[in-house]
């Protein structure tokens, strides 16, 4: 049989059947998101991710006009402010028209919902000032709360239990995973695991609290998939030099460590486009003031 070949006719069979198949599948994504079934965030981080799914074959018209409250009329005006073409698939995206399509409707849902507390993912490389600006934040903003990770490292001088961290051992660290008690947990510079304990950040958000997470970037893109509707900001420095100036100045790593976590930082740089904003730490009150404004809903004039 083999060496015949399938006809072509039979090709013409399978491939409209699997076009068919395609075009159920797509339907049944675009229904559950009408439904509420299903977080459109989260389709769009499946589009992403794998551009040949059903989620990124849907076209960008057909998955806005999916979601409750967004009509025609406003659809084409949403696709002509973010500049996308009306025949774009989800999969065929730009990541810059990915980002700002996901920005753009984490704003819209947050409004919708009438949340106007957010979580909110501050992450960025090393020495940018992430714990300078989630120190300024807890003290300034008490409203806010910030997130006391579990870790396995030792505390250093001056930290303190439940405040800085919760320090615990590798054994409890594997129960908290066992247990589902950690939203997302990591290894950090290849030395010790931290992890967001799951509880407090759930409760905080249905009693209408912010919260912030300050986390490395591999714990930023596992809350974004537990919970797309986190906003992810990306915490820069003013410039090279003057990251690696507080680097040095911090002076808590020796020199061959610092060389390592200028090497990371230089592939954390990279991850930008994975945010949803940025914001530049210049001067440590006004970066905190950016990073808490954006966890208010922006007006819909916007
Ligand atoms: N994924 C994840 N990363 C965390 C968590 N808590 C802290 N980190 C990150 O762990 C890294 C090391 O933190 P730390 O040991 O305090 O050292 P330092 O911030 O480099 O002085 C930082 O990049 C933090 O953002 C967490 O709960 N989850
Ligand atoms: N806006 C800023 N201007 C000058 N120095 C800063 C600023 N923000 C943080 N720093 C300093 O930079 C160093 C690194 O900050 P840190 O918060 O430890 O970074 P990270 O948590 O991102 O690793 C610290 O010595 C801190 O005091």
């Amino acid at each position: 049989m083999a060496e015949y070949g399938t006809p072509p006719e039979v090709d013409r069979v399978a491939a409209s059947r699997a076009a068919v198949a395609a075009r159920r599948a797509r339907a049944a994504v675009k229904a559950a998101i009408s439904a509420g079934e299903r977080n459109p965030l989260d389709v769009l981080r499946v589009a992403g991710e794998d551009p040949a799914s059903v989620e990124g074959g849907i076209r960008v018209t057909e998955y806005l006009t999916s979601i409750p409250s967004i009509g025609v009329t406003k659809m084409h005006r949403f696709m002509e402010e973010l500049g996308i073409s009306p025949a774009k698939r989800l999969g065929g995206l730009g990541r810059h028209q990915r980002r700002r399509l996901r920005g753009f409707l984490t704003d819209r849902l947050a409004a919708q919902t009438g949340r106007h507390n957010r979580l909110v993912v501050l992450a960025g490389p090393t020495a940018v000032g992430k714990g300078t600006v989630a120190g300024h934040i807890r003290t300034h903003y008490p409203d806010v709360l910030l997130s006391v990770s579990a870790t396995t490292r030792a505390p250093r001088p001056g930290e303190t239990e439940g405040v800085s961290y919760y320090f615990v051992d590798d054994a409890e660290f594997d129960r908290l995973i066992e247990a589902g008690e950690l939203l997302e947990w990591a290894t950090v510079h290849n030395a010790h695991r931290y992890g967001t304990p799951r509880g407090p950040v759930e409760e905080a958000l249905d009693s209408g609290r912010s919260v912030l997470l300050e986390i490395d970037i591999q714990g930023a893109r596992k809350v974004r998939r537990a919970m797309p509707e986190a906003s992810l900001v990306f915490l820069l420095p003013p410039s090279w030099e003057e990251l690696v100036r507080r680097l040095i100045g911090r002076a808590t790593e020796d020199g061959p460590e610092q060389q390592r976590r200028l090497e990371t930082a230089k592939v954390e740089l990279a991850a930008i486009d994975e945010f949803d904003f940025e914001v530049v730490n210049t001067d440590v009150s006004t970066a905190a003031q950016e990073v808490v404004d954006l966890m208010q809903t922006r007006k819909p004039k916007r």
